[in-house]
C-alpha cells in the first residue's frame, strides 16, 4: 500500500518567485492495483509521481510504502528501499554504450548480484518483454516500442515491489502503446505488481488503470474508480479529458440538433445494462420518440460501460416518462440541451 499525505513541493524559480507545484496531495494505493495519475501539462503529475521514490524531494507531507515511511529515509535507507521501486520514463533513458542484455543487467550488477544470477535473471526479463532476440543489440537500433520494453524488463529486473511509469507510452504511436500498455498490464497480473501510472491520456487510463486521480494546479479535484470516472465526470478536467477519448456523449451539445421540445440527453450506463434493449422497451412503454445520435461503449480495463447521445420526442409528458423509465434502470439520464 503507498500512502501520501499531505504532499507538498514548493520550487524556487531563479527569478526568486516560486511554483507552488503540489498542494497538500493526500493518496491511498492498494497492493496491486494499476492506479492512474491524469492531468492537463504542468498539473504537476510527475512531481508528484517522482516525490514517490524522493526523485524529487517533497517540501512537506510524508510519503510510505508497505507501512515503511520514505520520507523519514536517511540516504543509506532510501538506497534499500528505491530497490523495491522501478521506474519507467517517456525517453526510456537507456544507456547507449550498453546492449540490450546489459542495460537489464546494470542494476543487478550495482546490486552485486553474481554473475551467472544476473545472466539468469536477465534472460529471463527479456523472455517476458519479448525481446530475447535482441540482447545483443545496441539501443540505438531498436524501435521506441522495443526500448521501452528494455526499460521495463531493467525496471522490474530487481522484483519490485511498485512501478511508477512517468509518461511511458506518450512518445509511442497508439499501436505501440497498446502493445505497452497490454504488457504492463500483463505483468501487474503476473507478478502482483502495484503499480502508478502519469499520464495525458484518456486512453491510458481506460486500457490498464482501476482507479484513478485527476490533478489540476497541483491538487486532486477529483479520484474515483475509473468506471465511476466514465459514468459521472464531476470535474471539468475529467469532462475535458473524456471529450478528448475517440468516442461521443461527452461533447456538451456541440453540433447537436436543437429543436424546440425536443431535449437531447447523453445516458451513461454500465456494462449489464448495455446489454439490456432498454431504449426499444422504453419507446414501446412510454410511446415517446427516441432518437439515437451517438453511441460508445468502452471496454474499461475491469469493465464495460456505454454512453448514448440520444434526442427524445413526444409530449412534455411522455419524454419525462421515458427518462424516468431509463434512469430506473440505472441509467444516468443527462440532458444536455432542453430548449
Ligand atoms: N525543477 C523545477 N523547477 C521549477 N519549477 C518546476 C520544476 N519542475 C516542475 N516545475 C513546475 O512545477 C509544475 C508542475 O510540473 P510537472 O512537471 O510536475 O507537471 P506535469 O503535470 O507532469 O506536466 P507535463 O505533463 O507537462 O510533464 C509546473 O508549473 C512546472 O513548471
Amino acid at each position: 500500500m503507498i500512502q501520501l499525505r499531505g504532499i507538498k513541493k514548493i520550487y524556487r524559480a531563479p527569478d526568486g518567485g516560486i511554483v507552488e507545484a503540489l498542494s497538500g496531495i493526500d493518496l491511498d494505493i492498494g497492493d496491486g492495483e494499476i492506479f492512474g495519475i491524469i492531468g492537463l501539462s504542468g498539473a504537476g503529475k510527475s512531481t508528484l509521481l517522482r516525490t514517490i521514490n524522493r526523485l524529487e524531494e517533497p517540501s512537506g507531507g510524508q510519503v510510505s510504502i508497505d507501512g515503511q515511511e520514505i520520507t523519514a529515509l536517511d540516504a543509506g535507507g532510501l538506497r534499500l528501499a528505491r530497490r523495491k521501486i522501478g521506474m519507467i520514463f517517456q525517453h526510456f533513458n537507456l544507456l547507449a554504450s550498453r546492449t540490450v542484455a546489459g542495460n537489464v543487467a546494470f542494476p543487478l550488477e550495482l546490486e552485486g548480484w553474481k554473475p551467472k544470477d544476473v545472466k539468469d535473471r536477465v534472460a529471463e526479463m527479456l523472455d517476458v518483454v519479448e525481446l530475447s532476440d535482441k540482447a545483443g543489440s545496441y539501443p540505438s537500433q531498436l524501435s521506441g516500442g522495443q526500448k521501452q520494453r528494455v526499460a521495463i524488463a531493467r525496471a522490474l529486473a530487481n522484483r519490485p515491489h511498485v512501478l511508477l511509469s512517468d509518461e511511458a507510452t506518450s512518445a509511442l504511436d497508439p499501436r505501440t502503446t497498446k502493445s505497452i500498455l497490454s504488457l504492463l498490464a500483463g505483468i501487474n497480473r503476473l507478478m502482483g505488481l502495484t503499480i502508478v501510472v502519469v499520464t495525458h491520456e484518456m486512453n491510458v487510463i481506460r486500457e490498464i488503470c482501476s482507479r484513478v486521480a485527476i490533478i489540476e494546479s497541483g491538487r486532486i479535484v477529483e479520484q474515483g474508480t475509473v468506471k465511476d470516472i466514465f459514468l459521472n465526470p464531476r470535474s471539468k478536467t475529467a469532462r475535458e479529458f473524456l471529450a478528448k477519448l475517440p468516442r461521443t456523449g461527452y461533447d456538451e451539445g456541440a453540433g447537436l440538433p436543437r429543436e424546440a421540445g425536443k431535449p437531447v440527453a447523453v445516458l451513461a450506463f454500465d456494462g449489464s445494462a448495455a446489454e439490456a434493449p432498454l431504449i426499444s422497451q422504453t419507446i414501446k412503454a412510454t410511446g415517446a420518440d427516441v432518437n439515437i445520435l451517438a453511441g460508445a461503449i468502452d471496454s474499461l480495463y475491469v469493465s464495460r460501460v456505454g454512453t448514448l447521445t440520444v434526442q427524445f420526442g413526444g409530449a412534455p409528458q411522455v419524454i419525462a416518462a421515458a427518462m424516468d423509465m431509463i434512469r430506473a434502470h440505472n441509467v444516468k439520464v443527462e440532458v444536455i440541451w432542453n430548449g
